[in-house]
């Protein structure tokens, strides 16, 4: 039994009962050897479901409140709950093989393990002590950075508690005649090297408190680092991943397992007694292992505190089985040190808001993931690195972070979420690199152990490997691909002529954009010297989706853990589809325009080569021509807007509007056929150009018009499709703005509304007037100056409405409400459609007209109702969510203009804004 033999345990138990009232007759657990694990827990016999395990009284247990009272000259808080129970193992540790002496706890401690030699501290101990030797220095030079990281934050603690324990004993050398070890209870001076190899090299009172305590309350402050006790029988218990069998009661707490309740109808024998129960929902069957899972930890914790790693297969990974973790704390130090002389900002800012350190790549749950806290760091450096002191700019781009963290807003930019992404890719390429260079020896002689860690290096070695590769892959970006990328030469580096400094400057930006991107972008730029078509700034083609997610906003620090995981499962599983639709129905959305716009300029080509379009019947044709591109570019527009802004409402608006188009375009037919077919029955020999028969005009420019339609018809259903998809994840952008509030979010509802009737009012309000400067009125005349210049005065009337309706500002909602209710009157324009001394003028467009202009009056109609409700909602409290955006814009618009320069990194905040209804999606 490994330093336990039967008559320890005889020992252990004779002591239980007979010193503190244990009834170990019951009991159906033994320890027993597990190969690689020391020893175990296992049933004697069949364990049915809810039996008590056992009940360990509370004098058995040891921890600070069962130590302290043995020393009457350490005063409470003199020493840590781990220093005290460390200095009475040191006191009482049994010589060689022997049994302890300690008259309180001698035959438990007897069963505590004699060697840790195995552990990955004692290496790192060893080597500051100089006493290393070649097995544990070889595994020790060979463990994953990160594994080293976290042996030296332990190995810290260890020399912290170390030195409280030999200081007091150096200064209270009477504790030494407390010893049950005659060296010690004689000695009259101590010497702290030989202690502390004795403390080391025997017993390791440290290991043994560190790897077998377990939570127990014994403070009023459940955090207080006192609350932990060493237990009796329960510390056989090995790790299992996969599920516990054993829990104690709720009153007695234990880390990172579940607690359960007292099952019904079997109390505690004694109520002091820290009580274990078995499953309640399965026998444990006779000669099982009895497993405690330790908690929800990393292979690299275990590691480090326990000196063991879970072992896994590649599938369980890939499964999401094994939850796989990498810290990349080393990457992200490297990053900021890399920054320049912002770094010490970038490290500031991170460490005041509790964001610094902890960054973690976790392979479950599924799909691969950054921890929130990487996320957040990533985004930070990336907003910031291209500063070189701290600005005005970079306190902005602290700000927008700030917003970010605070769930304010969902992210800093575009620009920003494409390089963090960038950044990510790096560092899980750099781990992949590292990992697959990383070359353990497996056999290495010496001790049995040595191997068995080996082994577990390699693991840790695997882990790291295979959770890079799974993110990666969950980052949509293969190694090829980001190959590639590299191989291309950086954007800003194409030779472009000087005075070019603000495209440069745009162009730099390119530099982490991902690879179509910056194909696009190369294969648009010219070699040497030439002007850049301004268009090709505006072609993007992102590859990486942006960070979207319905709890997205889960990113303070302290929902990290079990929320976090979740939140960032959130990222990474809900965008990119998200994404997708988003990009499809841009797309789509701009291949339609195009189409349509061509199929209506061939109409005005074939009709234009034969008639003249300035004769009042013709000019449908014009009217169409213009109307649609009108249309289709403001349709394009507003789906941008709609998606940019997550707002749906626009998007539901777009879609009644595609609906309008539809019957717009099929009048269409029936108003050309009307304009151009005057004879039915001619063909092309007798009148090609006014007969409906074959070969003639009409015949030519038909297929042409039923296309539209038909395009239009198809591309909505395909937009309904998408907008349905987008519809719930859109609505918790409101939720981000608003909260869960449902009179809050009705009232931003109706704001939305309000703000979507406008834009569709003015595109009603320029159609109608683009038909009537079309048709009726002479270029020459006031009239004709008048409306157009009603054109921007609308335009600016309309925008002060919506910052009235935004800022709540009242006296301009009143001005702006009474003016929609006086533009209505000037629909009387509709009666002279029909009036017989002008219904001549309007005769071929009278159909699209008349809708349209009764679709403008209803329109401005309802904007006015729906201001009069918005206005009813000023002052109740949805202020601040509106002016989200607004203030947003402001603080960052000195970013997206100005001078040209690489420093202003982010002058995309502009247009992809982070606030909750004002996220790109591109
Ligand atoms: C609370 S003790 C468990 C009992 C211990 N095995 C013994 O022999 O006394 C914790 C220690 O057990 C070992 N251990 C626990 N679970 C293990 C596992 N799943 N695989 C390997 N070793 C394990 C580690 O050495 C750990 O530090």
């Amino acid at each position: 039994m490994d330093g336990l033999d039967t008559q320890r345990w005889e020992r252990l138990l004779v002591w239980l009962r007979d010193k503190h009232g244990m009834d170990t007759a019951a009991l159906r657990i033994e320890p027993r050897t597990v190969p690689g694990a020391g020893r175990g827990l296992f049933a004697t016999k069949d364990i049915p479901p809810s039996s008590i395990l056992f009940e360990i009284p509370s004098g058995a247990l040891m921890n600070a409140a069962t130590v302290l009272p043995l020393y009457p000259q350490i005063k409470e808080g003199q020493l840590s709950g781990t220093q005290l129970v460390s200095l009475h193992l040191l006191l009482h540790k049994p010589p060689g093989d022997a049994d302890s002496l300690d008259p309180t706890f001698g035959p438990y401690i007897t069963t505590l393990p004699r060697d840790f030699s195995s552990h990955p501290l004692t290496w790192l101990v060893n080597r500051q002590r100089k006493k290393e030797d070649a097995w544990s220095r070889y595994l020790l030079d060979h463990v994953p950075p990160s594994a080293w990281q976290a042996i030296s934050k332990l190995e810290k603690r260890f020399w912290k508690d170390w030195d409280a324990v030999a200081g007091f004993m150096g200064a209270n050398l009477a504790v030494l005649t407390q010893s049950t070890r005659p060296e010690l209870r004689h000695a009259r001076t101590i010497e702290r090297e030989a202690l502390l190899s004795d403390y080391l090299t025997e017993s390791h009172e440290f290991f043994a408190v560190n790897t077998r305590c377990i939570f127990y309350r014994i403070r009023q402050n459940r955090s207080d680092p006192d609350n932990f006790t060493l237990c009796p029988i329960l510390d056989f218990a090995n790790h299992g991943t996969e599920r516990t069998h054993i829990f104690p009661v709720v009153e007695s707490e234990i880390w990172g397992t579940a607690g359960q309740r007292a099952p019904a109808g079997r109390k505690k024998a004694k109520a002091d007694a820290f009580a274990f129960y078995g499953p309640s929902d399965i026998t444990v069957s006779q000669g099982r292992e009895l497993l405690l899972k330790y908690g929800a930890h990393s292979n690299r914790f275990l590691f480090s505190e326990y000196g063991f790693v879970t072992r896994f297969r590649p599938s369980d990974i890939s499964s999401g089985s094994f939850e796989g973790e990498v810290d990349v704390q080393e990457f992200v130090e490297e990053m900021i040190d890399k920054a320049g002389p912002i770094k010490t900002v970038i490290k500031f800012t991170l460490e005041d808001s509790g964001y610094w350190g902890d960054w973690t790549l976790h392979s479950a749950p599924r799909p691969a993931h950054p921890s929130w806290r990487l996320i957040t760091a990533l985004r930070l450096i990336c907003a910031l690195e291209r500063y070189s002191t701290p600005t005005f700019e970079t306190r902005t781009a602290i700000n927008a972070w700030t917003d970010v963290t605070n769930g304010v807003g969902h992210t800093i930019s575009s620009v920003n979420e494409r390089r963090w992404r960038q950044r990510l890719l790096e560092i899980c390429e750099a781990i992949r690199e590292r990992a697959q260079s990383s070359n353990i020896n497996k056999s290495q002689g010496g001790p049995s152990w040595v191997s068995w860690m080996a082994e577990n290096v390699r693991i840790l070695w695997r882990e790291e490997l295979e959770v890079a590769e799974a993110v990666i892959a969950s980052i949509g970006a293969d190694s090829a691909a980001s190959a590639r990328l590299r191989l291309l030469p950086p954007v800003s580096s194409l030779p472009l002529p000087p005075s070019f400094t603000l495209a440069t400057s745009l162009l730099s930006r390119w530099d982490h954009s991902p690879l179509p991107g910056r194909l696009v972008l190369l294969a648009l730029a010219p070699p040497t010297g030439s002007c850049f078509p301004s268009s090709s700034f505006l072609i993007r083609i992102p590859l990486w989706p942006l960070p979207r997610s319905r709890d997205g906003s889960t990113r303070s620090a302290e929902h990290q853990g079990p929320a976090g995981i979740s939140s960032d499962r959130a990222i990474s599983s809900v965008l990119p589809h998200v994404v997708k639709c988003g990009v499809v129905l841009k797309a789509g959305r701009a291949a339609e325009a195009i189409v349509v716009i061509v199929m209506v300029a061939i109409v005005f080509g074939k009709v234009a080569d034969h008639v003249d379009l300035v004769l009042s019947r013709y000019k449908t044709i014009p009217c169409y021509l213009a109307l649609f591109i009108l249309a289709e570019v403001f349709e394009v527009f507003m789906a941008y807007d709609a998606l940019r802004l997550r707002n749906i409402i626009q998007l539901v608006g777009i879609l009644l509007f595609h609906s309008a188009l539809i019957v717009m375009s099929a009048l269409q037919v029936h108003e050309a056929h009307s304009a151009i077919v005057h004879d039915p029955s001619a063909n092309w020999t007798t009148d090609y150009v006014n007969g409906g028969g074959p070969g003639t005009l009409w015949q030519g420019v038909f297929p042409f018009l039923i296309v539209s339609p038909v395009i239009i018809g198809v591309s909505w259903l395909v937009m309904i499709f998408f907008v349905r998809q987008l519809y719930h994840e859109f609505g918790w952008a409101i939720f981000h703005v608003v909260g869960a509030n449902p009179a809050a979010k009705t009232m931003y509802q109706f704001y939305q509304v309000m703000i979507c009737l406008l834009k569709f009012d003015f595109f009603a309000f320029v159609g109608v007037t683009m038909q009537l400067l079309i048709l009726v009125l002479a270029k020459n005349t006031a009239e004709f100056g008048l409306t157009i210049a009603a054109i921007p005065i609308v335009f600016v009337l309309l925008i002060g409405a919506g910052l009235a309706v935004q800022r709540e500002i009242k006296w301009l909602m009143s001005i702006s409400l009474v003016l929609m209710l006086a533009a209505e009157t000037y629909f009387y324009k509709l009666v002279r459609f029909y009036e017989p001394a002008s219904k001549e003028q309007y005769q071929t467009v009278r159909a699209t007209l008349t809708t349209f202009t009764i679709i403008a009056f209803l329109l401005l109609f309802a904007t006015f109702a729906i201001g009069l409700r918005c206005f009813a909602d000023f002052d109740k409290g949805l202020l601040k969510s509106k002016m989200h955006d607004i203030t947003f814009k402001r603080r960052y618009s000195s970013s997206t203009h100005g001078t040209a320069g690489a420093k202003k990194e982010d002058g995309g905040y502009g247009s992809g804004a982070p606030l909750g209804q004002r996220v790109s999606i591109e």
